[in-house]
């Protein structure tokens, strides 16, 4: 598959001021200030993974998608050209604002403005949470996942599959459809809710320790954040809960999601709703949170859990497979 993960991402904001305190102390993220209108944060050994332009406006939004080389982003955007999407050589100087090699630029169907890069990168000083966290799970997994809402499904669907080669992890129809993709053995590095109007959703990261995003959500609690309760997902099994970020879309923390072989995966419908349990939201009436929690209830009564393997597979991460684990344990 050409596509290797998602890289970075990058939004359009007046608040720089919030957005920094918001990801240091509560994501733990690590701001790098690039002048007076961009904000930049780390999540590893790369230079920049999430920036914030006060240049752009409010809404507007870029992902990166990574590639292996430039034979790879070549052929991306030769693959993007015979599909009638339009494609723009971004010059150097963009690349250099980005921190990486070579990248192109196209839109999905819904309007969002992608890139595709190769060569991001690496800073020369160890990456420095912006709080006591463990680390960001990032690496083959790229930083996390986004998830957009979409006016209608199939026709971004289709680019996302057909054109740049996503593979479908598994989806919901009701009552609401969103549906899940894979580039790597992350469950999803992109989703897409059907909600009537395009937008930004969510962007998801991963901690390494439970604690991060249980201290998280204590921070979230105090700073009136929290916008979906703790909770564990159905599908990639993540342990989450969802903050109100600065902008107009969510910031989910979490931990202890899957992987997965996207080789010999097959996509199926989810019958039993997002979540194991918790993942309550709060703008929600209290009688429509309990019927909610009620259809939850129901399913956990029936043995509905995870299965523990996936803890194992965390336990081995812990033991030192991160590069970056042993500089951050002590901060
Ligand atoms: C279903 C699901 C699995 C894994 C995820 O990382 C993930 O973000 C989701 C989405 C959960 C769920 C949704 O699909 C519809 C809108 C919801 C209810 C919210 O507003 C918070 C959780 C969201
Ligand atoms: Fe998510």
């Amino acid at each position: 598959m050409a596509i290797l993960g998602l890289g970075y991402a990058g939004f359009g904001s007046d608040a720089l001021d919030d957005w920094r305190q918001f990801g240091t102390g509560l994501v733990g993220l690590q701001a790098i200030e690039r002048g007076n209108s961009l904000l930049a944060f780390r999540m590893d050994d790369r230079k920049q993974r999430i920036v914030i332009d006060r240049a752009q406006g409010e809404g507007t939004r870029f992902f990166g998608w990574e590639v292996a080389d430039a034979a790879a982003l070549d052929a991306l955007a030769a693959r993007l050209e015979r599909a009638g999407v339009g494609v723009t050589a971004e010059p150097q100087a963009l690349a250099d604002a980005r921190r990486v090699r070579s990248l192109i630029s196209f839109h999905d169907p819904a309007g969002n403005r992608l890139e595709a890069f190769h060569g991001a990168e690496i800073d020369d000083t160890p990456f420095k949470p912006g709080r006591s966290i463990s680390g960001f799970r990032t690496g083959p997994q790229g930083l996390g996942h986004a998830v957009l809402t979409v006016e209608h499904l199939e026709p971004v669907m289709a680019f996302y599959v057909d054109v740049l080669g996503f593979g479908l992890s598994d989806y919901i129809e009701k009552p609401f459809r969103a549906y899940f993709f894979h580039v790597n053995p992350r469950h999803h590095s992109l989703a897409l809710i059907e909600t009537g109007t395009n937008g930004m959703h969510h962007l998801m990261m991963e901690l390494f320790s439970l604690d991060d995003v249980g201290q998280a959500y204590d921070i979230a609690m105090k700073e009136d954040r929290v916008n979906v309760t703790l909770g564990r997902h159905t599908n990639d099994l993540m342990t989450s809960f969802y903050a109100k970020s600065p902008s107009a879309f969510m910031v989910e923390c979490g931990w202890g999601g899957r992987e997965i072989d996207p080789a010999s995966w097959t996509p199926f419908e989810m019958h039993d709703g997002p979540s194991l349990w918790g993942h309550e939201r709060v703008w929600l009436s209290p009688e429509d949170r309990a019927i909610a929690r009620e259809m939850r209830m129901r399913a956990a009564a029936e043995g509905k859990r995870a299965p523990v393997q996936v803890m194992e597979g965390n336990f081995k991460l812990m033991s030192g497979t991160c590069p970056w684990w042993d500089g951050v344990r002590n901060n």
